[in-house]
């Protein structure tokens, strides 16, 4: 793509988002998601990475997805509607790794956030979300491979960048690039985001807007 082009699809989005963007509902089992009518992006990754905040962050609203500081704030699929009429949605998923919730609880979300990705017909890509500061874990190795496995493409996403020193974040997008190449659904690149500062919001933005296709 083109530095024209590039600027065009950024604009376009900003529009976009700054027009209509509601929340549709909140499914807390498989039953109770909405007819799949229009293509869907999934925000998911480990719990306090910060889904709810880039998502509020790409929509440009302040809390139009509940973040917390308290880890396990999302529970269930949270699906938002962008455009009038509908163009997209978004999909604010539950976090994954989440160590201090019941095992049982856990194990309620690990399977309604797999079952959503592995067999929704209108998923068309998924963010997976890294903390800067912490790279990827085992847990999110093993959410890569399952994308992999059911040939969903994501982007990588680094979240709370502003967080670190430059010359750390470099390093951080080495490794963390070299990783994802390995995955066959991955893109190789990795997008660097600040939901706090804006970072990278306005070139992720457009990125989601392409995987949409509208
Ligand atoms: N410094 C900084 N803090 C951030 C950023 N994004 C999120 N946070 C903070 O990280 C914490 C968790 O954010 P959430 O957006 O709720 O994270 P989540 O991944 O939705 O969490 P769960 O729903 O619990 O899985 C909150 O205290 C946010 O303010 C960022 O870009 N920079
Ligand atoms: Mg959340």
């Amino acid at each position: 793509m083109t530095e024209e082009q590039q600027a065009e699809l950024e604009t376009r989005a900003a529009r976009l988002f700054s027009g209509r963007v509601d929340f549709l509902l909140s499914a807390p089992q498989l039953k109770f998601l909405p007819e799949p009518t229009v293509p869907e992006i999934a925000f998911c990754g480990r719990s306090n990475v910060g889904k709810s905040s880039l998502l509020n962050a790409i929509t440009g609203r302040k809390a139009i997805a509940r973040a917390s500081v308290t880890p396990g704030r999302t529970q269930e699929l949270n699906f938002f509607e962008v455009g009038e009429p509908t163009l997209f949605r978004l999909v604010d998923m539950p976090g994954y790794g989440f160590a201090k919730a019941p095992l049982k609880v856990v194990e309620r979300w690990k399977s309604l956030v797999k079952t959503y990705l592995r067999g929704r017909p209108v998923l068309e890509r998924t963010l997976v979300l890294v903390d800067s500061r912490h790279g990827l874990k085992d847990v999110d190795r093993e959410m890569m491979k399952m994308l992999d496995e059911a040939a969903v493409t994501y982007r990588v996403v680094l979240t709370k960048a502003d967080k670190l020193k430059a010359s750390d974040l470099a390093k951080t997008v080495e490794r963390v690039e070299a990783e994802a190449k390995k995955h066959v659904a991955a893109y190789p690149q990795v997008h660097v985001t600040s939901a706090e500062k804006g970072m990278g919001i306005a070139e992720l933005r457009a990125a989601v807007l392409a995987d949409t296709g509208v």
